[in-house]
């Protein structure tokens, strides 16, 4: 009904009892909408209630489907999917009965021993009990969302950015028409020398409208870039997650940062010059009509247009100069991150004569692209305004000396002036608007990435079913290549049964393809050819998300990361976050048991303890065991341990081997023992 998903429903039948928060996000996630459990405090909950959009709202009696609100109510669809109105104090009220009910009494209480007149009673009572949950909060409360990579035409429109673009159009021509209407009045008046005050009062009105116009069209600018650029920075975050990690890693961590300051540029210069490149066509129309009724008519007609023409190809020259510089800027920001990363080794190991000459290199390229740009810049801001008046001017030569009147002449100077402040704006908006065009081209790919959603699985599948075999994982005539078609196979026909219980030890030469094999079993790559399936179910049933929360894996330690945050957070990623009080405590006891207990008490915050590269900073040991109690931790149906033990002495790693051998439910370890 709100037209979030376009594909097949599937019918959920009855929500599960307790917390129906999976359940609500696997049945939207198969129909491409994203599902936010949200929380507020009750002190919130009226303001948030009146902006509800789409979701899903939790009630004693029920679920409301809710489709939009106001400050009148909800407005929701009943099981007959037709439309129907529920005040916004009735659902208030369902959703905060139960936190009311106890306080409630000792209000009455209080009511009575302070002898309040009844009258005042029922107000007073309100008011008590709404300060004394102010701060309780309120769950029940699902947002949804079309998926941030679906069509983008379709998230602009939904948004009301296409029909506020229209209103913008229409306001902006209106300004200048009225603009151009009240010196038409006026100027008509003072070249047949009768200028009443009539008129000059009209004139007077016309102005002020125009203002009022040009307010509105800013602010209905504004509020549209506003709209565009959040749509477009919610998608391009969307599809930094989408990429793929493999060509994350193949392209660097330097490019990926130039992206990111490139995807400013197309925010801030792009929407920006977009809209002014807008207003300056309506105005060089609005100019055109202007100088064919003067004195130059179809001359200075045809010499905008040839003058619009040669603006048009010197702003293709300087997209030309502006490409070259932005691939010169990538290419020294990219080398300098990765310069930085490596640079202890840098220092210890080349002459230090060598230190700069690739960077020298690089700045005297991005020296001659700037120069080359700059110049072309320079051109299209100061030129097109100034050549274009005085070939105005040259085209009003012939009509001047044919001895045209004054009427079509001062016509012909307000058209040729008012075309000038066209090509003024229009220089400033092309350079903005070309320049984000060339960063467009790197953020391209991470626009289109959002598109490549990963399988959410059959719900009935994410949701988990009883399993009918002890079989966990089993890989039949698995290929996998890293570098597509092309390159040799690094796994070929590889067949694997793990069930409930094994304990499997994964040896082999280095390199010969052990950790790629654990990043195709815990769903981090999809193989070649070949089938891998998890307690019978392929990748597409299963969806990625429920894949790799059921394959607990402990990737080798420079694929591993300690993520800057309190300890029990990096303990407990693959549980619900913020922890309850029980999984905090289980975190302890694995951690106990993995030999961690001595860095716990020492600990001040113990699990509260800030980690990762701003706090406290682990051993080596004492991060692969928080890497063991991660996976551990993860409540899967299988864990992968590719040479955890490795950094641990021989007595704390037999500890740590019992502690694993008694909590994985299937284990594969890859070791050199
Ligand atoms: N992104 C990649 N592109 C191309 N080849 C790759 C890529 N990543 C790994 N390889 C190659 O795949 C092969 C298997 O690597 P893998 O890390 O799976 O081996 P391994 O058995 O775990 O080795 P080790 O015991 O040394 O850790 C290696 O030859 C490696 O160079």
């Amino acid at each position: 009904a709100c037209g979030l998903a376009t594909g097949a429903v599937p019918s959920p039948g009855a929500p599960p009892e307790g917390d129906p928060t999976a359940w609500i996000e696997a049945y939207a996630g198969c129909m491409g909408v994203e599902a936010e459990a949200v929380q507020c405090s009750f002190a919130e909950l009226g303001g948030a209630l009146a902006s509800l959009g789409p979701s899903i709202v939790r009630v004693e009696q029920g679920y409301l489907a809710v489709m939009s609100a106001g400050r009148r109510g909800l407005s929701v669809l009943t099981p007959a999917l037709t439309p129907a109105r529920i005040p916004l104090e009735t659902v208030r009220r369902a959703l905060t009965a139960h936190l009311e009910d106890r306080p409630a009494s000792h209000v009455d209480k209080w009511l009575a021993a302070a002898q309040v007149p009844p009258r005042r009673a029922a107000r007073a009572r309100d008011e008590l009990l709404a300060q004394l949950v102010a701060d309780r909060p309120i769950d029940g409360v699902w947002l949804l969302r079309p998926d941030p990579g679906s069509s983008f035409r379709r998230l602009l429109s939904r948004r009301g950015v296409l029909r506020r673009g229209a209103i913008f159009l229409a306001a902006a021509a209106s300004q200048i028409a009225l603009g151009v209407f009240a010196w038409w009045l006026i100027g008509a008046g003072a070249l047949e020398g009768d200028v009443q005050p009539g008129w000059l009062f009209a004139w007077v009105l016309l102005s002020l409208s125009a203002l009022f116009v040009q307010l509105f069209a800013s602010f209905t600018g504004g509020m549209l870039t506003i709209d565009v650029a959040a749509l477009l920075k919610q998608r391009l975050l969307c599809g930094a997650l989408r990429l793929d990690p493999a060509a994350i890693r193949a392209r660097g961590s330097g490019e990926l940062l130039a992206m990111v300051s490139e995807s400013e540029a197309v925010e801030t210069a792009g929407l920006g010059g977009a809209l002014g490149a807008i207003v300056a066509l309506v105005q060089l129309a609005s100019a055109a009509a202007v100088l064919a009724a003067g004195a130059g008519g179809g001359l200075h007609v045809a010499l905008l247009l040839g003058w619009t023409l040669a603006v048009a190809l010197l702003g293709r020259r300087f997209a030309r100069e502006r490409a070259a510089w932005t691939g010169e800027r990538f290419a020294i920001t990219s080398g300098f991150v990765e310069h930085v990363v490596g640079h202890r080794t840098r220092v210890a190991q080349q002459a230090s004569h060598l230190h700069h000459l690739e960077e020298d290199a690089a700045l005297e390229r991005y020296h001659r692209a700037a120069r080359g740009m700059d110049g072309v810049g320079d051109l299209l801001a100061s030129l097109p305004a100034r050549g274009w008046l005085a070939l105005g001017l040259l085209g009003l030569v012939p009509a001047v000396l044919g001895g045209v009147g004054a009427g079509p002449l001062v016509v012909a100077t307000g058209g040729i002036l008012q075309a000038q402040a066209a090509f003024a704006t229009l220089a400033t908006s092309l350079g903005a608007l070309l320049s984000a065009a060339v960063s467009w081209r790197s953020i391209a790919r991470l626009f289109t990435a959002a598109e490549g959603r990963e399988p959410a699985g059959i719900p009935q599948a994410v949701l988990g079913r009883p399993a009918t075999s002890d079989v966990v994982i089993e890989a039949r005539g698995v290929s996998f290549r890293y570098d597509g078609e092309r390159g040799e196979p690094v796994l070929r026909g590889c067949e694997l049964v793990l069930s409930k219980g094994d304990r499997l030890l994964l040896e082999g030469r280095s390199g010969g393809g052990k950790s790629t094999l654990a990043a195709v079993l815990s769903g981090l790559h999809a193989p070649s050819s070949g089938l891998v399936l998890l307690r019978g179910l392929d990748r597409r049933t299963l969806g990625g998300a429920a894949w790799r929360s059921r394959v607990a894996s402990a990737p080798q330690f420079h694929d591993n990361h300690v993520l800057s945050g309190t300890l029990a957070f990096n303990l407990l990623m693959g549980r619900a976050w913020p922890a309850s009080p029980e999984d905090r405590r289980e975190a302890e006891v694995v951690c106990r048991k993995l030999g961690l207990g001595p860095l716990l008490d020492r600990m001040p915050s113990g699990l509260d303890q800030v980690v990762g590269e701003t706090g406290w900073q682990l051993s080596h040991g004492e991060r692969s065991r928080l890497f063991l109690a991660r996976a551990l931790l993860q409540r899967s149906d299988a864990v992968i341990l590719d040479e955890s033990f490795g950094a641990l002495d021989p007595l704390t790693a037999r500890e740590c081997v019992g502690a694993v051998l008694e909590r994985a439910p299937a284990l594969i370890v890859i070791a050199h023992p």
